[in-house]
């Protein structure tokens, strides 16, 4: 598979590894949005910035290259994105985060949600801790695990940044050096505290879901998440 990596950075770079080490030839690895041609390539693999995510997937849908995205903080765009693929007949996967662990702690989440749903002692927050270069917050795992209580819980219907509300699900960004993503979702009573934590020990995972992606987009048509690919 001739693969297209739109976003040569810390992500870019350990896509290239394993997707090389799967039997893929990398023939764009850019960090801007100009000097290649997208139709050299079979797939394209965007873990880019914010403001030029959606550039990038709209030409490469443009061009009928299919198109995965990691990366994070431009989905104010993604209902765009899906009527651009619908229209163009095209194929597309956005993914908040594209490792397996991450995939099941979503259906944990949701599980959970609806466990304690009923529960009106316990409140929950969702705290995330990342790197310091990281350039959204919060970061779009802990939007997904905000979304997935939302869905399941009676006492919240939206969730904010370092705020807590009636109704409102607060979430707390933490920047340290080098961490590549823990996710922590607590039940806090009087009585006592659940918690559930997922933490990457490194960004493969990550790139590896990513690459998995793209190997199974091939020959598609339509707008598919991870639970698609990995079949949860
Ligand atoms: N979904 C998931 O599983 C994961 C998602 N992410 C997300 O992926 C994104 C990238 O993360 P990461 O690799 O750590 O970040 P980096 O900052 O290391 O990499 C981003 C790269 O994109 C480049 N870039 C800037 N403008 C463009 C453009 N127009 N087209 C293509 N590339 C461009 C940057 O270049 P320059 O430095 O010159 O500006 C940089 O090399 C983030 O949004 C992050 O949140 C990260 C990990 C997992
Ligand atoms: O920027 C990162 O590094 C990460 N970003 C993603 C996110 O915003 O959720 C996924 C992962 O946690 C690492």
């Amino acid at each position: 598979m001739k693969i297209a990596l739109l976003g040569y950075g810390r992500m870019g770079q350990a896509i290239e590894q394993i997707a090389i080490n799967r039997g893929h030839d990398i023939v764009i690895k850019t960090s801007q949005d100009n000097g290649y041609n997208i139709k050299d390539a079979d797939v394209a693999i965007d873990f880019s910035i914010p403001n030029a995510a959606f550039n990038n997937i709209s030409n490469c849908l443009n061009n009928n290259i299919p198109v995965i995205s990691g990366t994070t903080g431009w989905l104010d765009k993604y209902n765009d994105a899906v009527s651009l693929c619908e229209k163009n007949k095209g194929a597309f996967i956005y993914a908040s985060n594209f490792s397996l662990g991450v995939n099941i702690f979503f259906e944990l989440n949701e599980i959970l949600a609806k466990m304690m749903t009923k529960l009106e002692d316990y409140k929950v927050d969702i705290e995330e801790i990342h790197h310091t270069k990281k350039l959204d917050a919060p970061s779009g795992t802990a939007i997904t695990l905000a979304e997935g209580v939302i869905k399941n819980h009676s006492q919240y219907s939206n969730w904010k940044l370092d705020e807590s509300a009636e109704n409102t699900l607060p979430i707390t960004a933490k920047r340290i050096p080098d961490v590549p993503g823990t996710h922590i979702i607590t039940y806090k009573s009087d009585i006592d505290t659940i918690k559930i934590e997922h933490e990457a020990h490194s960004r493969q995972g990550f790139a590896l879901g990513a690459v998995i992606a793209a190997e199974w987009i091939i020959g598609k048509t339509g707008v598919f998440t991870m639970k698609d690919v990995l079949s949860l």
